[in-house]
């Protein structure tokens, strides 16, 4: 039988900060036979170093607009400098761990989002499944959100929007968008249970900005696409925010 996959997607904020249970959580799936794929973000540690080689930063709707300068330093950054530092505490924790990226084996293709708009942007139209679950039953994987258009041109993708559409495409168990809130807030409060109504009045009602647009965006598509379990939350043992699908339960409104 097909083992039981988790997609943990942990922001650039968040992976600089993992406390200990997340390494433990970790431990006890490896142990228990789950696949585990870890979508690291690094948003800030890019706009840092874009600010110390005097690039400017542009971001349209929560997306990094993304010239081929920009491109570089980003991929500089996730590989070299976010990836490799998740990879290190994983490893320090004494759990099988291996760092990924788009050109190994095909593994993530894509297309331009918006060419125009955003540049050298991508979303995820594929994924070498096959080869990754083979990895997966041994190690825990850690990939970059870029992906690789089929004539070879390199494409840098938000973090949440890959982590749901390579949840979608593998077929996973359950998505955690592991962040630096508890949860998506209302009036400073968790929201416990979280339905598509529920989120569109808080869109309106201007609670839900900045990053945690995106993030609920991509929350939903996971959901719709076949993934049972959706979370938003900061720590792999509370559940935080649970996306839901239909608005009988709703606690809001
Ligand atoms: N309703 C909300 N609930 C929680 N966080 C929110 C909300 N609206 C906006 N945010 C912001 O979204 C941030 C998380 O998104 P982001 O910074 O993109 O995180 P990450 O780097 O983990 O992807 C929070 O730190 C918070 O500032
Ligand atoms: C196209 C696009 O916006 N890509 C993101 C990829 C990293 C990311 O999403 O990181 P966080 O999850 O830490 O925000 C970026 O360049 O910032």
């Amino acid at each position: 039988m097909m083992a039981e996959t988790i997609v943990i997607k942990v922001g650039g904020h968040a992976s600089d900060q993992l406390p200990e249970q997340f390494y433990s959580q970790l431990g006890k799936w490896q142990t228990q036979g789950k696949h585990i794929l870890i979508i690291h973000g690094g948003g800030p540690q890019i706009n840092q170093w874009s600010n110390q080689m005097g690039l400017a930063v542009h971001k349209q709707n929560g997306i990094r607009v993304t010239d081929q300068q920009t491109l570089a330093l980003t991929q500089a950054v996730l590989l070299g400098v976010v990836q490799p530092a998740i990879c290190q505490q994983i490893s320090r924790h004494h759990l099988s761990v291996v760092g990924l990226n788009t050109s190994d084996n095909q593994l993530l293709s894509g297309e331009y989002l918006d060419q125009a708009q955003y540049g050298r942007v991508g979303k995820i139209t594929s994924v070498n499944d096959l080869w990754l679950n083979d990895v997966l039953d041994k190690e825990i994987g850690v990939l970059a959100p870029l992906a690789q258009t089929t004539d070879g041109q390199l494409l840098n993708v938000n973090a949440d929007t890959a982590a749901a559409a390579i949840a979608a495409k593998m077929g996973a168990n359950k998505l955690v968008l592991l962040t630096d809130v508890p949860g998506v807030l209302n009036a400073g409060k968790v929201v416990p249970l979280l339905d598509q109504n529920a989120a569109d009045k808080l869109f309106q009602q201007q609670q839900i900005k900045a990053g945690m647009m995106p993030k609920i965006k991509a929350a939903f598509h996971a959901l719709h696409s076949g993934v049972h379990q959706v979370l938003i939350t900061n720590d792999l043992s509370n559940s935080g925010t649970v996306l839901h699908k239909s608005s009988a339960n709703s606690i809001i409104g």
